[in-house]
């Protein structure tokens, strides 16, 4: 029998080292033998599998995007296939209206967060709706889910002229962020310097997915993540700690009572299970500042440009708002009255997803089912995969809102036409799709996009008075090259040239010179 005492440090070092190697090659062998063998892009490299063409470190093979290589990989290898990942892991990709749907029906209960996600979003936000799986994510959700709520956001609307961290700001948290002043706020600056992190800082976050340890390293982008989490932290425990205050005294200066903010406080005082710690309140915060600021703005920057590369498109939408001379539009006009805005809208988030993918990992062994059959690497035709506990599973948003097998052969222009007359430019494969009218850009089932409504109040609300008031091109005209840089998301930039502004061309808009009609 061995004696512990005599093992010396070598010993104990090789033990662990080969119980590791042991668990890790048994789990590997489970997870060849239980998922279901798919085709799929060879590798190019045994460190990188494909990641790195897929990010947009090597811009040559995706050209920053994903979307359109995913989207490659389906018509090559049918609608679910597997992707090489680094260190010679496997990933799932499913492109099947059938199967996306399931995946996502099935968040946070079967499919979770890997652990290289949720170390990162505890880092950056805390223990929040993020982070949370299963029953603790419904209780969270629920705590918030009436600040969401139609009648919340009726009741914000007039706020909602303020562009996107102003009216987070305002209408969540009764603070004003100033953007709209010119005041650059410490969040937004954080925000701004993800954008000139090195091609390195990538690469170390592509491989800490597989090698924990190298999340500790102190990259550009890991001290900006530290950053943004200090600086998001300070904000939010500032505003929680005024509105705590000004509740205690009945009352203050800013009526946060059906604001977010009201929620997460009546929340911490709550002693059902609709209870929030402290801790919880401040992580929410972070959540919905970071998740309702940038999302927000990236898409009105897409509805500007597609609306300035199709003029005449401009003017048909400043044609339906031209009634809208001397008041706003309401809640309901902007929700349900207004077709060519609504199709507008829903063109730009089809089009440009701010969030390309959702990539979870399998908490216990699962059948998918698939709306077309495929024909596995052994040749067997099957309508259903197994995928075995532990495997990674991603849905390509980018590329299921643009895939011309979905779309049909227009599937990248901008075409709002296609919404009008109740969806009668949509193909039916298109109508399998499920989430927001057959988009995935707010993703679907339990973790779909809690601030829809509001982003999509927000940016309707923004648009229109936008559109009303300017005429709106692209400072070097149609030819403008358009390129995207990734800040936490990618945002849109003139192609060549530094940082990531998207200048334009405004011209004031005479009304009364123009006739509806
Ligand atoms: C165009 C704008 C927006 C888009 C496209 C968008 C998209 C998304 C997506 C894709 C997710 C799922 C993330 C994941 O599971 O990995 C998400 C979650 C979330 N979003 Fe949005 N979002 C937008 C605006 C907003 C706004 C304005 C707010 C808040 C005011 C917000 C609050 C949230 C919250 C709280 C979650 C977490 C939900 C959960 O985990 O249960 N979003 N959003």
């Amino acid at each position: 029998m061995i004696s512990f005492s005599t093992l010396s440090y070598l010993d104990v070092f090789l033990l662990v080292v080969g119980s590791w190697t042991l668990y890790k090659f048994t789990q590997a062998v489970r997870l060849r033998v239980k998922t279901t063998k798919l085709k799929g892009p060879p590798s190019s490299s045994w460190i990188f599998g494909v990641t790195k063409e897929l990010s947009n470190v090597t811009k040559e093979v995706s050209k920053g995007d994903s979307g359109a290589l995913y989207e490659q990989w389906a018509k090559e290898y049918g609608p679910v296939y597997q992707i090489p990942t680094p260190l010679g892991g496997r990933r799932t990709i499913l492109t099947d209206p059938k199967a996306v749907a399931h995946f996502y029906s099935k968040e946070t209960f079967t499919y979770v967060q890997s652990n290289f996600s949720k170390r990162l979003i505890e880092s950056l936000l805390g223990r929040g709706l993020l982070w949370s799986e299963g029953e603790s994510h419904r209780r969270q959700r629920k705590t918030l889910t009436p600040a969401f709520s139609n009648a919340a956001i009726r009741s914000l609307t007039p706020v909602m002229n303020c562009v996107s961290l102003d009216s987070i700001g305002i209408a969540g948290f009764g603070h004003d962020f100033g953007a709209l002043q010119g005041k650059r706020s410490s969040v937004e600056e954080v925000l701004d310097s993800f954008g000139t992190a090195p091609p390195m800082s990538m690469v170390v976050m592509l491989l800490g997915q597989v090698i924990p340890i190298l999340q500790k390293l102190p990259t550009t982008r890991g001290n900006l993540m530290r950053k943004l989490h200090d600086t998001m932290g300070g904000v939010s425990e500032q505003l929680l700690e005024r509105s705590r205050k000004e509740k205690a005294l009945g009352g203050g200066v800013t009526d946060t009572s059906r604001s977010i903010i009201g929620s997460l406080l009546r929340a911490e005082n709550a002693d059902s299970e609709l209870r929030l710690t402290p801790e919880e309140a401040l992580a929410q915060m972070k959540v919905l500042i970071l998740a309702g600021y940038e999302t927000t703005s990236i898409s009105l920057t897409w509805a500007l440009i597609e609306l300035s590369l199709h003029p005449e498109k401009q003017d048909k939408l400043y044609l339906e708002l031209a009634e809208f001379t001397n008041k706003d539009p309401t809640y309901d006009q902007l929700t349900s009255g207004l077709p060519y805005l609504d199709s507008v809208t829903r063109e730009v988030l089809r089009l440009h997803p701010p969030l390309a993918q959702s990539g979870r990992v399998a908490k216990y062994d699962d059948i998918i089912p698939l709306s077309t059959p495929i024909t596995t690497t052994s040749g067997k035709q099957v309508d259903h995969i197994a995928v075995a506990q532990g495997s990674a599973v991603f849905v390509s948003i980018r590329a299921i809102n643009r895939s011309e097998e979905i779309w049909g052969p227009d599937a990248k222009e901008f075409k709002p036409e296609r919404w009008l007359d109740n969806e009668s430019g949509l193909t039916p494969k298109a109508k399998e799709v499920q989430g927001y009218h057959h988009i995935l850009s707010f993703v679907d089932g339990p973790r779909t996009c809690l601030g829809r409504a509001f982003a999509i109040a927000e940016f309707k609300s923004v648009l229109s008075v936008l559109i009303r008031n300017y005429a709106f091109s692209l400072r070097d005209g149609p030819e403008t090259k358009i390129d995207r840089v990734t800040t936490l998301l990618p945002r849109p930039k003139v192609a060549g040239e530094p940082g990531y502004a998207m200048p334009m061309r405004l011209i004031l808009r005479e009304r009364e010179t123009m006739d509806p009609y």
